[in-house]
């Protein structure tokens, strides 16, 4: 493997720098390159780490568009730096202030402003970046200057945004402006058959291990709450610290970088546990249910006994899950 055309041939890029070969993966890839010609917001959806930064980064690259792509973590904008950050300032504006500086509204002219982790931008910032994606328009502070915003706006968050909208912490009327394309990214869990491809992908750019069969198994079954973040860090340490070039499961065992597999009753009970608060009792009493009928054989009266339960309550939740029997 000498080349970088060598490389991708070998790890297929379903879009710049986005390795998969998951069909969800490679469709979802085909919409992106469809919507990134046009100037309409992307919101992405996904856990950490599972390469938002990245995908903001791809579409801009598909895009064409001149400017550059600038990069906000609105969870790390001190709230007293937020309209300085964002809209720029005039020298002399405030006490510090001793030159113009350029929010980046200006730096993403002509490009792409990824606004990552959207949701922890507090109401009052909300509103201020409304006006803005409105207007088109902004002003530095202590300028009279009214300036064109010609940036595309991709934002991502790991929180669903519709449910902070229903609670009241996020504008609606911003969600509206931030979500004509929405994209949810799987996590690593959903597309376990990316997991060998990757960690191969990471270890061959290591330069210094080979992954055995069995390490590939042993990953692919393992658990990545961190997602491809997670993976790649882990691949980076058994570079660093195996001490063969050959790495086998055992090695990884070893020095415990993974979290072995769990059985399927404990994945969906920790499932239940990370669920926001308002979807838990539904899912367990719907879970419940099922798998009452299902050990009766969907014999309601059975499962209405197993529930302790009379046979309607099982009737009319079967009738709402769409249980067919
Ligand atoms: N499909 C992929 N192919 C190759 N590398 C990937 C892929 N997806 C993610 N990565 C790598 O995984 C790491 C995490 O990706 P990224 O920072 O884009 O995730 P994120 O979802 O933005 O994370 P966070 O929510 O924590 O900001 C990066 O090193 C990135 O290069």
């Amino acid at each position: 493997m000498n080349s970088r055309s060598d490389f991708t041939e070998v790890f297929p890029e379903i879009l710049p720098g986005i390795v998969s070969q998951n069909p969800i993966m490679i469709k979802l890839a085909g919409y992106l390159k469809k919507i990134s010609a046009s100037d309409g917001a992307v919101f992405l959806n996904g856990e950490t780490g599972t390469g938002k930064e990245l995908f903001a980064s791809a579409i801009h690259q598909l895009s064409g568009r001149l400017g550059k792509i600038v990069c906000v973590n609105c969870g790390a904008i001190p709230e007293s730096l937020f309209e300085s950050l964002f809209f720029g300032h005039e020298k002399g504006s405030f006490t510090g202030a001793d030159r113009k500086q350029h929010g980046f509204f200006y730096q993403a002219n002509e490009g792409t402003l990824f606004l990552d982790e959207i949701a922890e931008l507090p109401l009052m910032h909300q509103a201020k970046l409304l006006r803005v994606l409105e207007s088109r328009k902004f002003s530095r502070i202590g300028g009279s200057e009214v300036l064109d915003f010609t940036g595309r706006i991709v934002s991502a968050s790991h929180q669903s945004l519709e449910q902070l909208v229903e609670g009241k912490e996020f504008r609606e009327d911003l969600w509206y402006r931030l979500n004509l394309f929405e994209v949810a990214i799987p996590s690593l869990h959903q597309r376990r058959d990316d997991i060998p491809l990757l960690a191969r992908c990471f270890a061959m750019s290591s330069g210094r291990i080979t992954l055995a069969p069995c390490a590939l198994q042993l990953l692919q079954s393992s658990e990545w709450p961190g997602n491809i973040r997670q993976l790649k860090n882990t691949i980076d340490k058994l570079a660093v610290l195996a001490d063969n070039q050959y790495v086998s499961a055992d090695t990884i065992r070893q020095l415990a970088m993974v979290a072995e597999p769990v059985d399927c009753a404990t994945r969906v009970a920790k499932e239940i546990i990370d669920m926001p608060i308002t979807n838990k009792l539904k899912t367990i009493y719907d879970a419940l249910i099922e798998q009452a009928v299902e050990i009766s054989h969907g014999n309601k009266s059975e499962a209405a006994r197993l529930l302790g339960v009379h046979r309607k309550v099982i009737e009319r939740r079967m009738a709402q899950i769409h249980i067919v029997r």
